[in-house]
């Protein structure tokens, strides 16, 4: 509670697409912080973004924001990454964004912008359109589908969520057959040349221009427990303290790519492991082209065989399981459509049974809620009938599961996310389709306790 009234203090709050849009007529530059309600703001740079309100709040050209990605369509790209992001918007476009807790970088670009926008209004210099597509395409969004099909920014990212998907959990769909199978490997640019934007953008580039689909991305700060588990192997080399020190040092981008003969491909790309023998051998190799200076190790890594792979993206995007409910009202008149909802999102169906809980089932599901005035109603509405009862398994399951779901009130889900579940088929609050583990403890309870000890994988 405290910290929400210091965050009041300084950064409006934007909870809904309406406040987003009003957010978008200020003029001058505004830092948003894009946060997701399960971990709220960022607190590691707050005092660094109050320390420059300070220093540039005269002139009234500099202010900031919080934002709620989880009930904000425009941010829905941004949803279910596990690192802070900062849009930085002037007169209503985004024009940077910086991921991670990076406060050089974030200072750096306010900095500029606040230059920039005083000499656009002393007269020195003329204001330049920038494109928020282009922004958001270098930041790794596929987006070429605006262009040709003039889809709406809705659609574009329906058409990314289903293809990243699909490319990813069935990564032989709608392939020819040929002697080749599409294969997962994972790829790292390491934190000093993740550092060197342009760099990434242009190895980015040529990911995609060599095949490949990005199936998932995240970048992370490793720490050094993870970054021993993952280096387990290398732990008594030579090289290894410098291993450490730069896995640590900063973000990694974690790249899930999938193409044919994924694995080979992209090690040929990234050519010798030894920085000097890759410049020696193969100079148009990624590792040698983008080698940095007095780092003796290459910034860039692929697994070295599709069993590896699998290990590595398991390591970087683990599975994870979830519990998922179609009410009964829901199951008897919308079940099809809401599985099929299930499917389009990339979901394994782990475990599927239809039963009706009973009346011990349904207050021991939602025990939290004793003693409030629905209730008694909530109960009688779970046990009315057959529920149809799941465990969801994917990358991210208890929050995806969640946000296919959409907020608890539809009328609320119908205004904020119109794809969601329960826009589309909840009857009103209390009869509102589905019902998903809140996180992964209460996950694995309630699998537990519905489906018994299975070993689900
Ligand atoms: N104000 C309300 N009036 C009537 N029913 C409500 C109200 N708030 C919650 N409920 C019912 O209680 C259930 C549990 O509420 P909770 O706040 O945990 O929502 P949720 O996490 O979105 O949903 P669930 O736990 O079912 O996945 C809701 O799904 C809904 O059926």
């Amino acid at each position: 509670k405290v910290l929400k009234c210091q965050f009041i203090l300084f950064q409006a709050i934007i909870t809904n697409q309406n406040q987003w849009d009003e957010m978008l007529l200020t003029k001058g530059v505004v830092v948003i912080d894009v946060y997701q309600a399960w971990c709220g703001p960022c607190k590691a740079v707050v005092n660094l973004l109050r320390k420059l309100k300070n220093e540039f709040g005269e002139d009234d050209v500099l202010h900031f924001a919080v934002a709620e990605a989880d009930n904000i369509p425009t941010l829905q790209p941004f949803r279910n990454k596990c690192e802070p992001v900062f849009l930085f918007c002037v007169n209503g476009k985004i024009v940077a964004i910086v991921r991670g807790v990076n406060g050089p970088l974030i200072s750096k670009k306010i900095t500029e912008l606040v230059q920039e926008e005083r000499e656009i209004a002393a007269g020195k210099k003329e204001r330049t359109e920038v494109l928020t597509k282009q922004i958001l395409k270098d930041a790794g969004f596929v987006i070429e589908a605006a262009e040709e099909k003039m889809l709406t920014e809705e659609q574009i990212r329906v058409v990314e969520d289903a293809s990243r998907q699909l490319a990813f959990f069935f990564p032989n769909f709608g392939i020819q057959k040929t002697d080749q199978k599409v294969e997962k490997t994972l790829a790292l640019i390491r934190p000093s040349l993740l550092k060197e934007r342009r760099c990434k953008y242009s190895i980015m580039q040529r990911i995609k221009d060599d095949g490949f689909k990005i199936a998932m991305q995240k970048e992370i700060i490793l720490t050094e427990e993870q970054t021993r588990e993952f280096y387990k192997e290398h732990e008594n080399q030579d090289y290894f303290p410098v291993l450490l020190e730069q896995m640590t040092s900063g973000p990694t981008l974690v790249l899930a790519l999938t193409r044919e003969n994924a694995v080979a491909h992209w090690r040929d790309l990234l050519g010798p492991k030894v920085v000097e023998e890759a410049k020696k051998e193969n100079p148009n190799s990624l590792r040698a082209k983008y080698a940095v200076d007095n780092i003796p190790i290459g910034q860039l890594h692929g697994s070295s065989t599709p069993n590896d792979a699998e290990k590595e993206l398991q390591f970087f995007f683990p599975r994870e399981h979830t519990l998922a409910l179609i009410k009964p009202d829901a199951a008897k008149k919308h079940k099809d459509d809401i599985m099929q909802k299930v499917k389009d999102a990339g979901f394994v169906i782990s475990k599927i049974k239809e039963e009706a809980l009973t009346r011990e089932m349904a207050i021991q599901f939602y025990k939290d809620h004793e003693g409030k005035p629905f209730f008694n109603q909530l109960v009688t509405c779970m046990t009315e009938g057959p529920s149809v009862i799941m465990v969801l398994t994917k990358e991210n399951a208890v929050e995806d599961w969640r946000q296919l779901m959409g907020p608890t009130d539809p009328e609320v889900a119908k205004e904020t996310s119109p794809e969601s579940i329960r826009a589309q088929f909840a009857q009103d609050i209390l009869s509102n389709a589905v019902h998903g583990s809140s996180d992964r403890e209460h996950a694995l309870s309630s699998i537990e306790c519905i489906f018994g000890e299975i070993d689900i994988n």
